[in-house]
């Protein structure tokens, strides 16, 4: 028996052990959701073992030719074509206009990693190819589209951004370095990827954006309703940068926290997007938002627009979207907007950052959702450290770290010092 083979029965019993272990755990505790991370990893484990360096190198490699097998029959609609029924290849060819030959490639790259049912040329869904349906319950279609489309493009293009930005790592400051991302020279625009989403010819984008992250947090963050005391927190609670209230929509389907108030700020193109969203929603939950359009990263406080003196800020899933020195302003432009005079004192004033952390033992999707975070718009996906350190240094104190059966955590903080 070769080395490589032993190692790969050792890596094998292991992972039964966890996949046992996992089995008989219960199913909503955090013992199961670690578990499966773990399960996760292994596998990877012992498929590296199995392979040997060459044959996996070859599949990370190629593994952008799955992606784009995917968003092929993702956006011709091929799950939905075929729907209930079954079709034969020339079928499938002829509804969605497509060369024969070239779907034949694709569709057999896709069954080969367990997408569809073949048998003698004619395709049904499976369990898999029916989460790139529109109409599933837990759709994946928009979240294939996005990842596939910008996240793919952008991606391609960050070794070029990097180049552009030079050596010096972190110790040069941000605005020393072109603000140029791998979305900016994949697309040939010169904004933030929101407020180019956010123009008219880009609407398609930004409302795909908006059910992209919902299901991709409805996948990796399922938890985070059930998972902390949102009902115990002081309202109004202002979630800054909110998009389309996403969180909202999920911590107010619970009956527990209709007691909530929350205000959703962000870009004015956005919060139009939200308005509408919310007005086509049941009155019992969209009773409990309301709206403020800005611009957490505007030069001074009054022309942000972020409310004042409010006893609770959330900010969920934008840190991980901006350099170092652009996260000091918006926190520090927070900070400014929760020091402001009200009726609650300071001491009781809450600052909520919910993000995605960077840990030794963090999942493949975690890995490789930053690298698109940073090919979208330089954004950084920070260990708890460096979250702290930020936090930190724009004048708060942590006062808690929540752990979820979620990639994110919740850091919870309050103004630094006696500012009252
Ligand atoms: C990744 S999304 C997160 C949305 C939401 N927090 C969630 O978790 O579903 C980032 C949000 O930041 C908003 N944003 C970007 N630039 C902004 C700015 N300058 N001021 C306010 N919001 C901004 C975007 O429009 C977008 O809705």
């Amino acid at each position: 028996m070769s080395s490589s083979s032993d190692d790969a029965v050792a890596v094998a019993e292991k992972l039964l052990a966890l996949v046992k272990a996992r089995a008989v755990a219960q199913a909503e505790s955090t013992e199961f959701y670690n578990k499966g991370i773990q399960v996760q990893a292994t596998c990877d484990r012992l498929l590296r073992a199995v392979m040997g360096p060459l044959e996996y190198t070859a599949l990370i490699a190629e593994s952008c030719q799955e992606s784009q097998a995917l968003q092929f029959v993702t956006s011709l609609g091929i799950a939905e074509i075929i729907g209930d029924g079954s079709l034969a290849l020339p079928e499938i060819s002829e509804k969605t206009g497509v060369d024969t030959q070239y779907l034949g490639v694709v569709m057999n790259c896709m069954s080969g990693r367990g997408y569809f049912q073949e048998e003698d040329g004619v395709y049904r869904n499976n369990a898999l190819s029916a989460v790139l349906r529109e109409d599933h319950p837990s759709s994946m279609k928009s979240a294939v589209g996005f990842v596939c489309d910008e996240g793919y493009n952008a991606a391609s293009r960050l070794i070029d951004v990097a180049k552009r930005r030079g050596s010096g790592g972190t110790d040069t400051p941000a605005e020393d370095k072109p603000r140029v991302t791998g979305t900016n020279l994949a697309f040939g625009f010169d904004c933030s990827v929101f407020e180019w989403m956010a123009k008219p010819e880009q609407a398609w984008r930004g409302e795909r954006l908006g059910r992209a992250m919902k299901q991709l947090h409805g996948m990796a963050n399922a938890n985070v309703p059930a998972d902390y005391a949102w009902s115990a927190l002081t309202s109004p609670i202002i979630d800054c940068g909110g998009g389309i209230g996403a969180l909202e929509m999920a911590i107010l389907k619970e009956e527990r926290n209709l007691g909530l108030e929350f205000t959703i700020f962000d870009i004015p193109d956005t919060i139009e997007n939200a308005k509408q969203t919310w007005s086509a929603l049941p009155s019992k939950s969209s009773s409990r938002v309301s709206f403020a359009p800005g611009s957490f990263l505007a030069p001074t406080l009054s022309e942000t627009g972020l409310p004042l003196g409010q006893p609770t800020y959330l900010i969920r899933h934008v840190l991980h979207d901006w350099t170092d020195a652009e996260v000091l302003a918006i926190l520090r432009n927070v900070r400014a907007a929760m020091l402001a005079p009200s009726n609650t004192p300071v001491s009781d004033r809450k600052l909520l950052v919910c993000e995605m952390l960077v840990r030794p033992d963090s999942s493949r999707f975690v890995r490789t959702t930053s690298m698109q975070l940073l090919a979208l718009n330089n954004g950084v996906t920070r260990t708890l450290d460096a979250m702290r350190a930020l936090i930190e240094q724009a004048g708060f104190v942590i006062r808690k770290v929540h752990s979820m059966r979620a990639v994110d955590s919740i850091i919870e903080a309050g103004v630094a010092g006696d500012a009252e």
